[in-house]
């Protein structure tokens, strides 16, 4: 009787599990495939029945020919002839102001536990919310031409489990609640809302309520079911939410109090989830918006990944420590096996839950090496190490010859070096947008090892081809002064994360003074090379911002 009931549960589990996989992909497939019809459309919309989209292999084909279809948009002209552009840049240098600036370099659960160790700060009001206020904060970016958004949506059709055609979400519907309200948009679940504002600009908007709306979400929705992510060198889940969302979860490896040994090489540091978490604050307050939402969350390992996988493999990995914990070690090519295993308390783990992006089948990427990836070898440097005019060749390569797709790789190495990551072998973009696009920071775990120490390498591309968007030196200058702090504005950011404080102190100093130490070199760069030189003429447009 118990094992009837058991093979019944585990049935239902994967029913579930496969509907939750089928909707997601089935919302995405509905969102690509109606034919091109904007959200402004009018009544002459010749949008097919939502049934018609099925099934799915004919669309996946119809998706293929609509995204090559998608044409390029002209790269606009962002050089120095645009005459109102400079204007704008010229202005905005009027807003910072400097005299709050120093220059000088000097000298060159777990988080309830340290809660009372937070550093006092002595300031009124919200430093984040005047940031974001700030007009640095408040240029806007291009108006979206056709090809510039990542799907394109019927504008009318409402989303309800009906409308996608598939009989499993319907049945599953009962369990869930969906999003409902007066206008098509409305009814979307805020991932899909997510996903469908990504443009060829940004991953998300600025002052918008989605960002917070998800990020509560990531922490609080029911997870539905839970598998690992196959690829990659460690343990990550992908965690089905109840409203068909998914996050990847990464399951705390290390005390975020604790310091990465000074002897540990970069590729064998495990990866932290608060780093994750922090680097989507970072990337956010730098106003680049280039990584996907993460929030921290308690994780009830027994119900929320061992009761619900259907991964066996998986299941089978966990079990109950001499502490009594409940511990599990999962499969992956590093790091999984009974002496890394993680283990709860007694069945609790931190972790970070990052908003998937959208599938792959649907929205492809495109995976670049970095020109300053280093070698992955104890004793290999990597060229850039040893050529010291190394930028002069990168800068001649296409897609860095072209574009602002220097500048963009200059900024994730100010992202990088300002945590501490030296982990950025690749980056990743939007194929459909091809080379004129942001860049996508994936996979930021390996930040935040180090606060004791500044690794300068990492600047190698800022410091070998002394060039920076005109706007994040700027908003540099900016975060660099009392008033906007970047490590106030960062504890502030990140006091609403459900694992708050998700930085120990240390850290945060050390952004104040890994800031001061960017400043410094472009000064000498602006000093040595001359603003046109460094601040180049192809940061002027809003992409730059
Ligand atoms: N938010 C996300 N949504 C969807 N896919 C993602 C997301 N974040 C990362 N990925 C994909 O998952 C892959 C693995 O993620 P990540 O790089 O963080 O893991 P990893 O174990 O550190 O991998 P590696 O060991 O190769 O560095 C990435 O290459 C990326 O394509
Ligand atoms: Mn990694």
């Amino acid at each position: 009787m118990f094992h009837r009931l058991q093979i019944l549960v585990h049935r239902k589990f994967r029913i579930l599990a496969f509907a939750s996989f089928l909707l997601t992909f089935l919302i995405h497939m509905l969102l690509g495939l109606v034919p091109t019809v904007h959200r402004t459309s009018d009544d002459s919309c010749p949008c097919p029945p939502m049934a018609e989209l099925f099934p799915l292999g004919k669309n996946h084909h119809r998706l293929q020919a609509q995204h090559r279809k998608q044409t390029l948009r002209v790269l606009q002209d962002f050089s120095g002839s645009n005459g109102s552009a400079q204007k704008t840049s010229q202005s905005l240098e009027q807003i910072v102001d400097t005299r709050e600036t120093s220059w000088q370099v000097p000298g060159n659960s777990e988080a309830g536990r340290e809660r009372g160790t937070l550093k006092t700060v002595n300031y009124t009001g919200s430093k984040l919310t005047a940031l974001f206020k700030h007009p640095l904060y408040l240029i806007p970016t291009p108006p979206l031409a056709d090809g510039d958004r990542l799907f394109t949506v019927n504008s009318k059709e409402r989303f309800t489990l009906k409308s996608s055609g598939s009989e499993e979400w319907v049945q599953a519907g009962e369990k869930f609640i969906l999003p409902t309200g007066d206008t098509t948009y409305d009814t979307y679940p805020t991932w899909l809302k997510f996903h469908i504002g990504i443009n060829r600009y940004e991953l998300y908007s600025r002052q918008d309520s989605l960002i917070p709306q998800l990020l509560k979400e990531l922490c609080t929705q029911k997870i539905i079911a839970t598998v690992q992510k196959p690829g990659g060198t460690q343990l990550k889940l992908v965690m089905s939410l109840q409203n068909f969302g998914q996050a990847l979860f990464k399951p705390m490896k290390q005390s975020r109090y604790e310091e990465t040994p000074a002897d540990f090489f970069y590729f064998s540091d495990f990866e932290r989830h608060n780093a994750e978490i922090a680097a989507f604050h970072l990337d956010r307050i730098l106003d680049f918006r280039r990584i996907p939402p993460v929030a921290g969350r308690l994780i009830n390992m027994t119900k929320e990944i061992r009761d619900i996988t259907t991964d066996k493999k998986l299941a089978k990995t966990f079990y109950i420590s001499p502490a009594n914990n409940v511990c599990f070690y999962g499969e992956c090519s590093y790091y999984c096996s009974t002496e890394h295993a993680l283990c709860g308390q007694p069945d609790q783990i931190e972790g970070s839950m990052a908003a998937f992006l959208p599938d792959t089948t649907l929205a492809k990427r495109q995976s670049w090496r970095s020109p300053w990836r280093r070698s992955y070898h104890k004793s290999k440097k990597a060229e850039w190490e040893m050529n010291s005019d190394y930028c002069v060749h990168v800068k001649k390569t296409p897609p860095y010859d072209h574009g602002t797709r220097l500048l963009d790789l200059i900024d994730m190495s100010i992202l990088d070096f300002l945590m501490g990551n030296l982990d950025r072998h690749h980056y990743e973009t939007f194929e459909t947008f091809q080379n004129d696009t942001f860049l996508l920071h994936l996979d930021n775990g390996r930040g935040f090892g180090r606060h004791s120490q500044d690794e300068l390498s990492i600047l190698a591309p800022l410091h070998q081809c002394c060039r920076i968007k005109k706007l994040t030196y700027l908003r540099l200058q900016l975060l660099a002064t009392e008033t906007y702090r970047l490590s106030d504005i960062m504890r502030e950011s990140m006091a609403k994360d459900v694992l708050a404080p998700i930085l120990a102190e240390p850290h945060l100093a050390a952004l104040d003074r890994r800031l001061r130490i960017i400043l410094h070199i472009v000064q000498e760069c602006l000093r040595k090379e001359g603003d046109k030189n460094v601040l180049g003429s192809t940061d002027t447009n809003s992409q730059g911002t």
